[in-house]
């Protein structure tokens, strides 16, 4: 007679990863097309420029131009994303199918972004372009439900960093509040670019107490993390990973961190990571020696995301696995990282609770006791009980 035990340190399998409950603060509305759709709506909107009309090989495309190791180039890639979403029905069916897309991957929260100024060439106006995303966002959440899965999409308005709309965009986001944008970004090239640049959007975010983030300590190191949050009052940093250039690990293995790092890490400040996007753009050369591995030691708050799933060929399952691989991470981990985004989240705070709670603990207490009912499992070999 063999007696089973609680397994320790189990390695989750990919299917338990994508059963598990994921939060996505840091996704790119512009960044997730499906490779077919953009050849889609190239065909629909006369956009000639695509550089293959080839689903398959678009996406692959997509992929190798973005893993250039310079932000700049990743860059260059979204000029064929946001060229094809000029109309309003190609934003409602791009954040429609974005919505569809993280359910099936089990997210049950997320935070998509994109920057309504890229948007307008098509004719529409900014609150067009936010009342299209939003909608289809709606549509996405619906057709989700229909298929028995629960996802809620928060959309967070992004002013670009080399342009001069920061200030209209903050109030677009203030306005579209209680309608789904639950908060603030700027991306784009950061070298040359600071976020002080932007003061006056976040002066003006702050006196409405709304939220935002900013990219910072991506491209660009501790002075532009600095500058987030010391001068621009971000709750959130879009990155953040370069924090690790103000931590030192010494020969015995012991831990000094500067003052910066000390005040991320005192004030739980929430650190966007996305492992993928950074191999891509040469902020860390590969997973195993990614800061996340440390940040996590050290109990930064660290959150787990995607970044571009188009560009990154990833998603929330597989940032996890490619992390589970490096790592050895258990599912404890991977809930680690998901109450992490959860509670860094932009709704109000009651949800987010619930959303712990009600969804994420017990999404993860489920799989974590799927071990007990093995001999109910149909792919189990002999009877576990003998004979
Ligand atoms: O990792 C990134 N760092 C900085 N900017 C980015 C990143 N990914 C995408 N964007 C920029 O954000 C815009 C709005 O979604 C995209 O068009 C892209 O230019
Ligand atoms: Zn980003």
């Amino acid at each position: 007679m063999t007696s089973q035990t609680a397994p320790t340190g189990n390695t989750p399998s990919s299917d338990q990863i994508l059963r598990a409950p994921k939060v996505l603060l840091h996704d790119h509305l512009d960044g997730g097309l499906r490779p077919a759709t953009v050849v889609e709506l190239a065909r629909a909107n006369g956009y000639s420029a695509l550089p293959d009309t080839d689903p398959d090989k678009l996406g692959l495309w997509f992929r190798e131009a973005a893993d250039s190791g310079s932000l700049e180039r990743y860059l260059e890639t979204f000029s064929h994303t946001v060229g094809v979403m000029q109309s309003r029905d190609a934003l409602v069916r791009v954040a429609r199918e974005c919505a569809e897309d993280l359910a099936a991957d089990g997210v049950v929260y997320a935070e998509v972004r994109y920057a309504p100024e890229q948007h307008l060439e098509g004719g529409l106006s900014l609150e067009e372009v936010v009342e299209a995303v939003n909608e289809g966002f709606r549509e996405g959440e619906r057709a989700a439900l229909a298929d028995g899965r629960r996802v809620r999409i928060g959309a967070l308005l992004t002013a670009m960093r080399h342009a001069a709309r920061s200030l209209e965009i903050a109030e677009l986001a203030e306005r579209h509040r209680d309608s789904g944008v639950v908060g603030f970004d700027i991306a784009g090239a950061e070298a040359g670019y600071p976020p002080t640049r932007h003061l006056d959007a976040f002066e003006f975010l702050k006196r409405a107490n709304n939220h935002f983030t900013i990219h910072a300590g991506e491209a660009f190191g501790l002075p532009s993390i600095w500058q987030a949050l010391q001068w621009c009052g971000a709750d959130r940093l879009g990155h953040g990973v370069r924090i690790i250039d103000d931590i030192t690990v010494h020969e015995d293995g012991t831990v000094e961190l500067g003052r910066l790092a000390s005040y991320v890490r005192d004030k739980r400040v929430p650190l966007e990571l996305c492992p993928s996007s950074n191999l891509q753009t040469g902020a860390a050369a590969s997973y195993a020696e990614h800061p996340i591995g440390l940040l996590r030691r050290l109990h930064f708050r660290a959150t787990v995301n995607t970044d571009n799933r188009l560009m990154s060929h990833t998603s929330m399952s597989r940032e996890f696995e490619h992390l589970v691989d490096a790592f050895g991470y258990t599912l404890d981990d991977l809930q680690w990282f998901t109450v992490n985004g959860m509670k860094s989240a932009f709704i109000p705070f009651d949800e987010r609770l619930a959303m712990i709670n009600d969804v994420i603990k017990p999404g993860y207490a489920a799989l974590k006791s799927e071990w007990l009912f093995k001999q109910a499992a149909p792919t189990s070999g002999s009877s576990p009980f003998g004979g």
